[in-house]
């Protein structure tokens, strides 16, 4: 059963997300963050390369498909890869936020094993938010987005400013960022107040 961690139950004070005014049309793709980011990036040859959709209120849907190089078991995805997915998801609900947040925690549920070639249907959402923290939920189903369940994972984000990156980042990367002006963009446009 998943949700079971005390820290990943809202506290009273939480109050329900609210989706930014700006957030992405509902069927809106929402693009990579990073160009080498390994969930999201076209830049990544192994990479994930996981597609998601902006949903009604603070919710989506994302898709990406099981390639060799994510096998654990011969055939199978790789748990952590999976975890990957579930992660990037409900990273992308930032999206609709407009907030700049990284995982605190992730706790995942693995129902049914994942074979390569398999398109995995997420669907994720904000339950809740109490001052810095964001609560999340996801789930990724076989066969569709009604398929039966194959892993489920709660969430906690905590948000950050962009200088969390900048600071702790390694400087090559960070510095190439930093020159590109279509990812200081990106990156600033998450930000509450930049
Ligand atoms: C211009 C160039 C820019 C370059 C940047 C480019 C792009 C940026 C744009 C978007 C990118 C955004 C995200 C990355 C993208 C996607 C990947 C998917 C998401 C990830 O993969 S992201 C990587 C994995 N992630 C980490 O690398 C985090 C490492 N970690 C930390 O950096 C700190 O640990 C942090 C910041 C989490 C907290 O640190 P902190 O000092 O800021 O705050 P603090 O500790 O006070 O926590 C505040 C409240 O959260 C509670 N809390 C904290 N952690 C908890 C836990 N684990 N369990 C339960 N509760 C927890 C506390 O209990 C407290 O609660 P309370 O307020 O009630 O006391």
């Amino acid at each position: 059963m998943s949700g079971s961690s005390a820290s990943l139950q809202p506290p009273a004070d939480a109050v329900k997300p609210v989706r930014h005014p700006d957030a992405p049309a509902p069927g809106d793709l929402l693009g990579a963050h990073y160009e080498h980011c390994f969930g999201c990036g076209p830049g990544q040859p192994h990479g994930l390369h996981l597609e998601a959709r902006a949903g009604e209120g603070v919710a989506l849907t994302a898709e990406f498909t099981v390639q060799p190089a994510h096998q654990g078991a011969p055939g199978l995805a790789h748990g952590g890869v999976l975890a990957t997915a579930l992660d990037e998801t409900l990273g992308s609900l930032n999206w609709l936020l407009r907030t700049v947040a990284v995982t605190g925690r992730l706790e995942t549920d693995y129902v049914r094993p994942v074979p390569v070639g398999t398109t995995l249907h997420l669907a994720a959402e904000v339950t809740a938010v109490a001052g810095r923290k964001i609560y999340s939920r996801a789930v990724g189903r076989l066969d569709g987005p009604d398929g039966p369940v194959a892993v489920r994972a709660d969430a906690l984000f905590v948000e950050v400013k962009v200088d969390h990156f900048i600071d702790h980042g390694r400087p090559e990367e960070i510095r190439a960022a930093m020159s590109d002006p279509d990812q200081v963009r990106r990156a600033r446009a998450f930000e509450v107040n930049p």
